[in-house]
């Protein structure tokens, strides 16, 4: 049995305006050990966004900084031996601090040895499990297609594993045309549906890791839940608002840190596009 909820769906639109205001406040502090791929477009939209982003990702530091740094982001893109003991050393650390972190499982479904460093970092309890469709799904156990880094899955057949993840973090997030998210609301499990965005922002490599960083500094500012779909409708509002003006991945990447800096409470409510489901069992 599942339902609409259009009062939670009013609650969260409301609390995605405050959560963005508390990022532009605190500017918080986000350590990102993540790819080469991503290093400099993730900083680049931490820094429009509103938060302060620091990649520190040597074994002599990682660990040390997580107690220091609001929040924590690891991605799994392109490990090395010593980047995965950095991870292992962050996120001990950031769950001994009480610090939020965010895992972005990346090729998880298709790469067996990174698959198994994922599973074994959510002994950590990640506040926020986020990757696309195949990954999410790599991860549940519950399969995928995955080929390498983009998905081969909807987001909706996703929904099944995210819940199946809740029993090792506070949300999950599996991004696409529509990013679905799930998480507790009132203490049930729900289904959170964010509309907009670009089918150009897969066309920009890293835009999913860097979503993943942007749900960590929201994590330092806002509850698990609410961070998780501020973090979703702020690329979904910029993707939106960046492919009016822009049709190519190229200039569409500059304009899409360009709203992301411009964003503000009138466009959220302006643009904001989210439903809102309860789930008694998995759908
Ligand atoms: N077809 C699409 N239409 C609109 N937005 C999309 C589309 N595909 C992906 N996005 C958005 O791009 C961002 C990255 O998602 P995605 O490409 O699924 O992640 P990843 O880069 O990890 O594979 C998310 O904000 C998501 O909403
Ligand atoms: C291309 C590539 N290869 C390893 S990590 C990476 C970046 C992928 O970024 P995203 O998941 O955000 O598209
Ligand atoms: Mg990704």
């Amino acid at each position: 049995m599942a339902g609409s909820n259009r009062q939670a769906a009013e609650v969260l639109h409301n609390a995605v305006i405050q959560a963005h205001g508390a990022l532009q406040a605190r500017t918080p502090l986000v350590q990102c050990i993540t790819n080469v791929v991503s290093s400099n477009y993730m900083a680049n939209i931490l820094l429009a966004a509103g938060a302060s982003p620091a990649m520190v990702d040597n074994t002599q530091e990682a660990g040390l900084f997580a107690g220091v740094a609001d929040a924590l982001l690891i991605n799994l893109g392109t490990p090395t031996d010593s980047q995965v003991e950095s991870m292992r050393l962050a996120a001990a650390a950031a769950q001994q601090a009480g610090k939020p972190w965010v895992l972005d499982p990346i090729g998880a479904g298709g790469l067996p040895w990174r698959g198994a460093i994922a599973l074994e970092l959510l002994q950590h309890r990640p506040t926020t499990i986020r990757g696309n469709p195949s990954e999410i799904k790599g991860l549940s156990g519950l399969g995928s297609g995955a080929r390498g880094m983009d998905s081969s899955d909807e987001p909706e057949s996703a929904v099944p594993a995210a819940l199946e993840l809740l029993r090792h973090c506070r949300t999950v997030g599996a991004s696409g045309a529509v990013d679905h998210l799930v998480g507790h609301y009132e203490e049930r499990p729900t289904l959170i549906r964010v509309y907009g965005g670009s089918c150009l922002q897969p066309r920009v490599t890293a835009t999913g890791c860097a979503l993943g960083a942007l749900v960590a500094a929201y994590q330092a500012v806002a509850e698990p839940l609410v961070a998780t779909v501020a973090a979703h409708a702020s690329f979904a509002i910029a993707g939106k608002l960046a492919a009016e003006r822009h049709a190519a991945p190229g200039s569409f990447a500059v304009a899409f840190i360009d709203e992301l800096y411009a964003l503000d409470e009138a466009r959220i409510q302006q643009h904001l596009r989210i439903d809102v489901t309860s789930l008694v069992s998995p759908p």
